[in-house]
């Protein structure tokens, strides 16, 4: 079943067309990758359907629904969750209360406002904290072990996967990573990929996708990848028959040898 589409979608910057009538689609239970050079619009496209962006031309669908122009707190009620390029997280927060924040807009009553509480209220909060160390519980490094730690005080690594727990922990029907493993090393980044995987062990229907420079994140996760260049969908299908585009692999040398990695 169709999770989400889109339709000719289109972002335009002034004279710029960073997205340029993209269309898209996603399976529920699909992992599929974003990938293109520098400035190619995957970041504008993940924009758009966050409802960061409104986009100028085109339509995106969520469950049948157009969703073109909604806001981010609506797309994020309706199951879209996202991690972002350079990681948002609460430095003076520690890792336990950086997830619950990913619960902010489902829950009525929240961790921050002690006083006053009504028995609901922290029967809600009781809930909510036990769904956040599950799944700090799960990560390979076992977040859980940390939740008392301020985010500030975590590896690169840690950070990165914290906002993934963060995401998760709303049960968001579509995942949205930007650049997961920017900044990791080979090692953490094999350990990412496993780490992603298993999120599909606590949600199994859940739909991911991925924007990725580093390929064999992209080879070990997704099922189908797009690639984007100049804002334009290039190529799209498995791992395999995309590396192997010849618009793919000029896209890539065209732009800069040393992203070659196709
Ligand atoms: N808010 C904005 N205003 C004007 N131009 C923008 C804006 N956001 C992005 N752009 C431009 O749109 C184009 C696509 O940028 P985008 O960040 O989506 O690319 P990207 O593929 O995510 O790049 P990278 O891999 O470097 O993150 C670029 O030329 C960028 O400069």
């Amino acid at each position: 079943m169709e999770l989400l589409t889109t339709k000719q979608l289109t972002m335009q910057f002034g004279g710029l067309v960073a997205v340029n009538k993209v269309d898209f689609t996603i399976a529920q239970g699909e992992t599929v990758g974003i990938i293109g050079p520098n400035g190619s619009g995957k970041t504008t496209f993940f924009n758009m359907l966050t409802g960061i962006y409104k986009p100028t031309a085109g339509e995106i669908y969520f469950l049948g629904q157009q969703i073109t122009e909604a806001r981010p707190d609506y797309a994020f009620r309706l199951g879209i969750a996202r991690t972002f390029q350079n990681g948002r997280l609460f430095w003076k927060l520690n890792v336990l209360e950086n997830v619950l924040m990913g619960l902010h807009s489902r829950q009525k009553s929240f961790i921050l406002d002690a006083l006053f509480r009504s028995r609901r209220e922290r029967e809600e909060e009781a809930l909510a904290v036990a769904e956040a160390q599950k799944i700090l519980s799960f990560f390979s490094q076992n977040l859980l072990q940390q939740q008392d730690k301020l985010a500030a005080s975590l590896s690169y690594a840690d950070r990165r996967r914290l906002e993934i727990c963060r995401a998760l922990v709303s049960k968001p029907k579509l995942l949205i990573l930007d650049e997961p493993s920017a900044g990791m090393d080979p090692n953490e980044t094999t350990e990412l990929v496993h780490d992603i995987r298993k999120i599909r062990e606590i949600q199994p229907q859940i739909s991911i996708i991925v924007i990725e420079h580093d390929m064999g994140l992209i080879e070990g996760l997704a099922n189908r990848v797009m690639c984007l260049s100049s804002g334009e969908k290039i190529a799209e299908g498995t791992f395999a028959e995309v590396s192997r585009d010849q618009m793919v692999i000029h896209a890539y040398l065209g732009e800069d040898d040393n992203d070659a990695a196709v």
